[in-house]
């Protein structure tokens, strides 16, 4: 059994409907990221789950019971927020100990659970200091801190990292991460970061507008997006779309043609498409290799920019296809200058294609990739 379920949840506030219909399984030891654009929900679904909110209809299930009514202090969770919410005036030890010294838990078992947090958090030389003397880093740790030692069910993060510098991001990434694997703790997440969701989720839930697109583990999400939107999402830089119209088409492949002319096979099961359908071919940056000259399989561009990042050197190229620019993660070594034509040349098999109404034909990858 899931450990929390939720079963066509929606949330209106006043005639506003923001969540619609959610349905979600978040299974015990699972660390679930909520990951999607500014305004999709990501943070009032999690804000129903601790129950800071009310929920407008459906059903909201731990362990099996239904806690819709429940009031937040009585459903086992503990939440950290991007703001730490630290008290100024107390040392890192009592605000560490301050939600059990609430729950009147004795003395020894509050000195024996804050010493073990402070362990595993690396904050034993900071246990006397007061939050202002502390980095953001810190801060945060204490704020997880504090969620640790309560022994919750459940935990829950709304970005927690935002406030952090880029280094101290993913450092702190690291280390929830770390926490996840030594408590075995089940934990929802909230980011809008996906490179954030791809490195810490078990298993990742995209959300667009109030709606579920897709759930699944990352991997599995960047290899197989369910459609244009979850594929655009997920991948830094971001996956390049090109207007195509379908020539011919089987169970096997799919031959397509782009607006300069050229022909473009896709391993993909496309059976279900009319010829003459106008469709989105996507491929990653990095799926694009330099070639020579025009052939089947390759797009045509001019380099508008080239961003050398030292191991690598991204090249945006303008193209009469794409729908916006296309850009090409290609190696350093690679003798590209602003202005140049390239052909870039693609796999069939790392191709994706969506069709009219920018659901994902059925790729067919071969098992190494
Ligand atoms: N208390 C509220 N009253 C009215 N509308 C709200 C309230 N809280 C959230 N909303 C609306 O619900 C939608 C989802 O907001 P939410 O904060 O959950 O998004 P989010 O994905 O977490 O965004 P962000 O990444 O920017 O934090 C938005 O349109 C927001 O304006």
């Amino acid at each position: 059994m899931a450990q929390v379920t939720l079963r066509n949840i929606c949330k209106s506030f006043g005639d506003i409907e923001t969540i619609h219909n959610v349905d979600l399984d978040i299974e015990k030891g699972d660390l679930c990221v909520f990951v999607g654009p500014s305004g999709c929900g990501k943070s009032t679904i999690l804000r129903l789950i601790a129950g800071l909110e009310e929920i407008t209809s459906g059903d909201l299930n731990m362990g099996g019971v239904r806690v819709n009514e429940l009031p937040p202090a009585e459903r086992s969770i503990s939440m950290v927020f991007q703001s730490y919410a630290l008290y100024p005036h107390m040392d890192v030890f009592r605000n560490m100990a301050f939600g059990l010294k609430i729950a009147k838990r004795p003395t020894s078992e509050i000195n024996e659970k804050v010493n073990w947090a402070s362990n595993i958090l690396g904050l034993n030389s900071y246990l006397d200091a007061k939050p202002k003397s502390l980095s953001g880093g810190q801060r945060q740790r204490v704020a997880i801190g504090r969620a640790i030692v309560r022994n919750p069910d459940l935990f829950l993060f709304d970005e927690p990292l935002s406030n952090l510098d880029a280094a101290l991001r993913v450092q702190t990434r690291m280390e929830i991460a770390q926490l996840h694997r030594k408590l075995g703790a089940t934990m929802v997440y909230v980011t809008h970061d996906q490179v954030e969701a791809m490195t810490l989720a078990t298993r990742m839930v995209v959300l667009r507008a109030g709606r579920v697109e897709q759930v699944g583990k990352p991997m599995d999400l960047f290899r197989r997006p369910c459609n244009k939107f979850v594929a655009g999402f997920i991948g830094s830089p971001k996956m390049n779309f090109l207007k195509v119209t379908l020539m011919r088409a089987n169970e096997k492949e799919a031959m397509v043609r782009d607006e300069d002319g050229t022909l473009h096979h896709v391993s993909v099961e496309a059976t279900k498409l009319s010829l003459g359908e106008k469709l989105t071919l996507g491929v990653r940056p990095e799926r694009l290799d330099l070639v020579d000259s025009a052939t089947d399989n390759t797009i045509k561009g001019c380099i508008l920019m080239v961003e050398r990042l030292g191991d690598q050197t991204l090249i945006h190229v303008k193209t009469s296809s794409s729908t916006d620019h296309c850009i090409a993660r290609i190696p350093a070594e690679s003798k590209v200058e602003l202005g140049d034509t390239v052909y870039l040349k693609v796999k069939s098999h790392h191709y994706h294609l969506f069709d009219k109404d920018e659901q994902a034909c059925h790729r067919l990858l071969p098992d190494e990739t």
